[in-house]
């Protein structure tokens, strides 16, 4: 008998949908069927790649709806969020359909006069993906657009608690004539499909986006057949908000910042690092508007947070907010959970820790939660030094109305993505990607298609 995949509403764990794992058979069957679509999907020209795309993005947004409650049912986000994620995950197709007509070479002055030397731009091949299931859609889209845009063909293992939205955005794709062996998803378990990906020679990139010591391992495993590797990992991301702040901007934007999906996101702010002389303050006022929070069931319409996401996820954040109150640190809202471990789900109150001494576990790991620690600081430089005290590197975020301290904070804070006064910086024509344990590459922008090429030159006497 197939082993069965259960598919739960994280919101109160009811069974959404059952489905089969692929044995592993399957999985290297899907792989190279996928691998022997590329030489015909490649020829493809770039307009009809395009075209192709345009006509996906187009066919999601009629589905916007259907899509938008499937996320809410499986990852437990809010709708409107959910379908907030709709419209980010069709920007990413609409801008790669964009830019899969801009893959351009060059020519290159030769080095003697009987030489003509020119550079061109071809798809690497066959490209595998692992998704998570904090962001169903547009993780997927971020990956399957630049590369089917590039000419790649696509396989992908979405998140087992989210499979349902990749599976319907695949089927809408092979709907208008992306083709079903160019474009496929393998189910079962991640370090399974994680062998097979890394270990067949045929799949020549594998991109990524979950924790980092999965990540590190798939990097280890990829090596052996010498694969491209792009790895969106784990964060830790820091928000410094100076004495000069706009402190009502900065909380509206922290708030929303830290508290969409729960909490639940790479690039959510983990620490508030905050000038002594407006701490007060500033906390009295984030505490204020994280009590207007709502949290329940994603589909109720006054819901601003969901649930977390699984068992182990929320043991995780239990075990941050203990050991912080353990060392002394305050809770200075939230506090309190509502959860059935035998219905199966998991919610935590929005919740502002103060007091807390720096070497808290929430200090340094990720918490994939709706949980925020408040310490202070003095001068920047003490705050940059907090701040880049951390093994991540992804996303961090200052408040200052100050130009020299604003140039200053991001020329130091070692983060691949800055939020100045702003903490939404995402967007499918931006590069997002970590420094250090948050991984290698950038996904979006011009350089999110760059790499599913190969640069190949040709050099011709004459
Ligand atoms: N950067 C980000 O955006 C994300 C960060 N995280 C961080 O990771 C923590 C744990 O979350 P979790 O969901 O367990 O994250 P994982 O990294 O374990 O899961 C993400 C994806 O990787 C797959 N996977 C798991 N193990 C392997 C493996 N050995 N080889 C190949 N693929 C594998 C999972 O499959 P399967 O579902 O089958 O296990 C899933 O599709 C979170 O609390 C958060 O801190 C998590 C998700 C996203
Ligand atoms: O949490 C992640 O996995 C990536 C963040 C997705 C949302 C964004 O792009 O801001």
């Amino acid at each position: 008998m197939a082993q069965l995949v259960y598919v739960n509403n994280p919101a109160n764990g009811e069974l959404i949908h059952t489905l089969q794992y692929d044995s592993e058979e399957a999985i290297v069957s899907k792989v190279e069927s996928a691998a022997a679509a590329f030489s015909s999907w490649k020829q493809r020209s770039a307009h009809e790649r395009a075209q192709l795309l345009n006509s996906w993005a187009k066919c999601i947004r009629e589905n916007r709806q259907e899509i938008g409650e499937l996320i809410t049912l499986e990852n437990g986000k809010p709708l409107p969020e959910a379908l907030g994620e709709v419209d980010y995950a069709v920007s990413y197709i609409d801008w790669y359909a964009e830019e899969a007509k801009r893959i351009y070479g060059r020519t290159v002055p030769a080095h003697v006069p009987n030489k003509r030397i020119t550079v061109t731009k071809e798809p690497i091949g066959l490209v595998a993906a692992i998704t998570p299931w904090n962001f169903p859609a547009a993780m997927m889209t971020r990956k399957a657009a630049p590369a089917l845009a590039a000419g790649c063909t696509f396989i992908v293992k979405p998140a087992e608690e989210t499979p349902l939205t990749t599976i319907r955005l695949i089927e809408l794709a092979h709907s208008v004539g992306i083709p079903e062996d160019a474009l496929q998803y393998v189910l079962n378990e991640g370090p399974i499909v994680g062998e097979i990906f890394t270990s067949h020679k045929a799949i020549r990139k594998i991109t990524f986006t979950g924790s980092t010591p999965v990540g590190k391992l798939l990097m280890e495993q990829s090596a052996q057949t010498v694969k491209h590797v792009t790895m969106e990992l784990g964060g830790h991301a820091p928000i410094i908000v100076a004495k000069d702040a706009d402190l009502n901007v900065a909380v509206e934007q922290t708030v929303t910042a830290k508290f969409r999906n729960a909490g639940q996101t790479c690039v959510s702010p983990n620490r508030l690092i905050v000038h002594e002389e407006i701490a007060e303050e500033f906390t009295k006022l984030l505490v204020d508007k994280v009590q207007t929070l709502k949290v329940g069931n994603g589909f109720d319409p006054d819901v601003n947070v969901g649930p977390i996401i699984n068992k182990k996820g929320f043991i995780k954040i239990k075990e941050q907010i203990e050991d912080a109150v353990n060392r002394g640190a305050t809770l200075a809202c939230g506090n309190g959970y509502d959860i059935d471990d035998e219905k199966g789900y998991y919610f935590v109150l929005p919740t502002v820790i103060t007091d807390i001494p720096l070497d808290a576990k929430i200090m340094h790991e990720e918490t994939f939660g709706p949980v925020i620690p408040v310490v202070t600081f003095t001068t920047l430089e003490e705050a940059v030094t907090i701040a880049n005290d951390s093994p991540y590197g992804l996303a961090a975020y200052f408040f200052t109305e100050n130009y020299k301290d604003g140039l200053y904070l991001s020329e130091n804070l070692q983060y691949g993505i800055i939020g100045w006064n702003d903490g939404a910086p995402s967007g499918a024509h931006i590069p997002f990607g970590g420094m250090k344990d948050s991984g290698v590459g950038r996904e979006g922008g011009s350089e999110g298609i760059e790499p599913y090429l190969e640069t190949k030159y040709l050099s011709v006497g004459v």
